[in-house]
């Protein structure tokens, strides 16, 4: 089968941590090998943001990312892609005039667009993965949400003209349905982890003695609630917190984000017991998950949140705020604890319970990993996928239509 995937503004080639590139980036990059392992031919589709950049890139076996023309050829916010995505429509079109694909998947709104826009003159079925919702955003950020005024107006027209929705969690579920989605329309299918590199048992990134370790993954924006875990670290006296995320280790002083959480930890006196790391490479990052005694997931919301599950598949323990993804992947006190967004001292109380209680630790870890093996496994989730697509172009006459009519 030939599959395009279009992801705008998150190339699987990208570094991530940084404020536009994380759980996106992962699920294209690793989605797409792994239907490449089950057969697919798979081209991702994602605009050129430098000119020096090939055209087409291999990124593994059956898996080519082709950079597209749609703007300047340089880095620019995603939330100012909207007027280039016309120009991205038209390269993909003429792409599949001649070739087309069996199935597109758009990721993230804008790609929708432009994979609608190319593929429905052709016939060719679309998927699509919002993994962010604008109506979602827009509730919890307000007016701090910089997202194109009409995102939700076009997301709406997404939900109508899309052959699938493929949700990533049962919240997701609700908030299609209410964005007017046919249930039969949606299937879950969540994010995955990958299983070979995120695992229980190898090399533990050095710590000092004597002090239990937190640790928060994150791109550094202020949703992902690790200001949270900064002010519930003066609730639990004897723990460092470990943060990942955010640039480059040697431009951290550049970040606003991160002169914020060292503002935080002064004005609560855990400065000392804060280490800021900056991005981290994958590489490096299950040796340092390995390293915490209890990993910190406590965003204001969240469309699924790889980093439990990478944590889980580990073997360390989440506390992880009860929302959205959130909900389905960590099970409260079977892989982890629950808490409300937005309360440091709930998650102060959790990670202390955790911390003084190492045989639960231990279950809790271990029930993770179990969990993370034998329902988030990237080949799992490449096959629900493929069945998606297959009953697509199976369909595709008769889906097309329907849609259209
Ligand atoms: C906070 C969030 O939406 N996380 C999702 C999502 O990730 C990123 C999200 O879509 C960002 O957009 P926004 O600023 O509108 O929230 C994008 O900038 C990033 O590229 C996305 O990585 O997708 C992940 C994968 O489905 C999901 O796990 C995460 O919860
Ligand atoms: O310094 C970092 C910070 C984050 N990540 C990865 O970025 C992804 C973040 O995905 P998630 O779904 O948790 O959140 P998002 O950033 O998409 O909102 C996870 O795979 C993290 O391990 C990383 O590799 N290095």
């Amino acid at each position: 089968m030939r599959v395009a995937m279009i992801s705008e503004h998150a190339s699987p080639l990208a570094v991530l941590g940084e404020e536009d590139a994380g759980g996106q980036n992962v699920h294209v990059a690793a989605l797409s090998i792994a239907l490449a392992r089950l057969g697919c031919d798979v081209t991702v589709y994602t605009r050129r943001d430098d000119a020096l950049l090939p055209r087409r890139v291999p990124l593994a076996a059956g898996v080519v990312v082709e950079h597209v023309d749609a703007g300047p050829a340089r880095a620019m916010p995603k939330d100012d892609l909207l007027p280039h995505m016309d120009a991205f429509a038209e390269y993909l079109h003429a792409a599949w005039r001649d070739e087309p694909p069996d199935v597109v998947h758009g990721h993230f709104w804008m790609s929708g667009l432009a994979a609608l826009d190319a593929a429905q003159p052709l016939g060719i079925p679309v998927a699509h993965t919002f993994h962010a919702l604008g109506i979602v955003k827009r509730r919890h950020q307000g007016a701090r949400d910089t997202s194109p005024a009409d995102r939700i107006d076009l997301e709406r027209g997404i939900v109508r003209r899309a052959h699938r929705i493929v949700a990533t969690c049962s919240d997701e579920v609700f908030e299609l349905l209410r964005l007017g989605a046919q249930r039969r329309r949606i299937t879950v299918v969540p994010c995955g982890v990958d299983l070979a590199h995120f695992t229980p048992d190898g090399s533990v990134a050095p710590r000092p003695p004597g002090r239990p370790r937190v640790l928060c993954v994150a791109r550094l924006v202020e949703r992902k609630g690790v200001g949270n875990v900064v002010s519930a670290l003066a609730g639990v006296p004897e723990a460092e917190l470990v943060i990942a995320g955010g640039p480059p280790p040697a431009a951290l002083d550049d970040s606003a984000e991160i002169a914020r959480l060292r503002a935080l930890a002064g004005e609560h006196g855990v400065a000392d017991r804060v280490s800021l790391l900056g991005s981290v490479e994958r590489a490096d990052l299950p040796a340092l998950l390995r390293s915490a005694d209890v990993v910190a997931c406590v965003p204001w919301y969240e469309p699924f949140g790889i980093v439990p599950l990478e944590a889980m598949a580990c073997g360390i323990p989440v506390v992880a705020s009860a929302v959205g993804g959130l909900i389905d992947t960590v099970v409260d006190g079977v892989t982890g604890v629950h808490v409300p967004p937005r309360r440091p001292d709930r998650i102060a109380a959790a990670v202390r319970s955790l911390l003084d209680d190492p045989v639960r630790r231990q279950a809790l870890g271990r029930a993770g990993a179990r969990r993370a093996r034998r329902r988030y496994g990237w080949d799992r989730i490449a096959r629900a996928t493929l069945t998606v697509y297959r009953e697509l172009a199976l369909g595709r006459a008769a889906a097309v239509e329907e849609v259209q009519r």
